[in-house]
């Protein structure tokens, strides 16, 4: 059975970056930026006040001086006064500084009389100005191509000019769910159907990275069912099938592909959950079979299909899987020949300890509750030996 990364990165070297479109900043939150976001304008584009008061040299701020007012800038309302010595102009928040002034002295500060204004304070050159630039200057790379934009870089681009993102094309990610006894959420229970939690998981979980994930409607365990679904797997940049993958009778998924001109890379991994994952192409279109264990199908999309989807959409991809350091919240056995992945609860530790990893005592990879409730998968290498609670462990939280 082959080795869990040696199985990621076959699956990765079938994928790269798919097209980019434009997106207006309105829809672009949640995509993935296609090329480095240049400013187009700095921030501020020139120095303004960053509080209410009058804008003076730093040279007459002293504690007690009486300047004359020469005139009122409200913001988005630049006064053409230069600030000589011995007077001021009275300004508000966000105010271009006027010519000749250095400083901004808060107006709780000033006690105004007509247009004269007695300080109270002594101040210093800059206070209180937001200088041109300050942020960030044409020119400066404000969001790095392959970022999932989120609601602060789309404030960033709004600042720095921008009305349209060049953003990934969301990849088209088939999901296809295989079985005579799976039924669609909702529909009338039988005692021999099982929902269908898997695709709707699966589809959630690619959506929420990004893709345009299609739920395609459950094919049967029969040739002609699924021959009927992969007929639009040209039209897709993966398709995803969940069950039918294993060793029974009716397990016909591979067999199907294969007779539609599947080209299998591979089939079954020493990886538990998910022993029974397929890989090939169909056509130009990689396909990857899930296992149909619903926790294996989402564990398996995780460590296979999720890097596949950011290479896609032009995101980096780290060569190995990226974990964390953890300690065992328990006492636990040997693994035998497959790389585990163990659902266990995490408990934090005071501040700068690592946080403990306790497995759940069921490990079926049937058991969606324990899933749900399970917020990191253990990760325990082939023919690990029995460690005792306390042992520095890996893991990888879960979505
Ligand atoms: N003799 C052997 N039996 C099995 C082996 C094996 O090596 N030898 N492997 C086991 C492992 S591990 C897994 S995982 C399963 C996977 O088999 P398949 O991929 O063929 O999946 P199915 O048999 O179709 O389904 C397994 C299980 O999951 C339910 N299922 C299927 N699709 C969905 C879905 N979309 N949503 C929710 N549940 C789903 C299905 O009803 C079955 O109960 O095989 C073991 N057997
Ligand atoms: O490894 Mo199968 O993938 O659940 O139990």
């Amino acid at each position: 059975m082959l080795d869990v990364a040696v199985a990621r990165a076959r699956i990765l070297e079938k994928f790269s970056a798919g097209g980019s479109e434009t997106v207006s900043l309105a829809d672009g939150c949640g995509r993935v930026l296609a090329s480095p976001l240049t400013a187009r304008l700095s921030n501020p584009p020139v120095s303004i006040s960053s509080m209410d008061g009058y804008a003076l040299k730093a040279e007459d701020a002293q504690d007690g001086a009486t300047l004359r007012i020469v005139g009122e800038a409200p913001a988005g309302h630049p006064s053409c006064l230069t600030v000589e010595k011995g007077t001021c102009l009275r300004l508000f928040t966000g105010s271009q500084i006027p010519a000749g002034a250095d400083m901004v002295m808060i107006q709780e500060n000033v006690r105004r009389e007509g247009d004269h204004a007695t300080l109270l304070s002594a101040g210093r050159v800059g206070q209180f100005i937001r200088k041109e630039g300050q942020d960030f200057r044409k020119g400066d790379i404000l969001v790095p191509a392959g970022k999932k934009i989120g609601p602060r870089d789309i404030g960033l681009a709004a600042a720095g000019g921008h009305i349209w993102l060049p953003v990934s094309r969301r990849p088209r990610i088939g999901v296809l769910a295989t079985g005579d006894e799976i039924v669609q959420p909702g529909d009338p229970a039988s005692p021999d159907s099982i929902v269908n939690s898997g695709a709707f998981m699966i589809t959630a979980l690619l959506k929420s990275l990004g893709a345009d994930a299609i739920l395609l409607p459950v094919a049967r365990d029969n040739a002609e069912s699924l021959s009927a679904a992969i007929g639009q797997a040209h039209t897709l940049d993966l398709l995803v099938t969940i069950g039918g993958a294993s060793v029974g009778t009716y397990d016909v998924v591979r067999s199907t592909l294969e007779a539609h001109g599947l080209a299998l890379d591979f089939w079954k991994i020493a990886m538990r959950p998910g022993r029974p994952l397929m890989f090939g192409q169909l056509g130009h279109t990689p396909v990857i079979g899930l296992p149909g264990n619903p926790v294996a199908a989402l564990v398996c999309s995780l460590v296979f299909v999720a890097p596949a989807l950011r290479k896609l959409l032009g995101q980096p991809v780290p060569e190995e899987m990226e974990t964390e350091a953890a300690v065992l919240g328990a006492d636990i056995g040997e693994n035998d020949q497959r790389q585990d992945f163990v659902r266990c609860r995490l408990t934090p530790q005071a501040d700068g300890q690592l946080p403990q990893a306790t497995p759940f005592s069921s490990q079926d990879s049937a058991q969606l509750n324990i899933f749900a409730q399970s917020q990191a998968l253990l990760i325990r290498a082939p023919f690990a030996p029995a460690e005792k609670a306390g042992a520095p462990c890996r893991i990888l939280r879960l979505p």
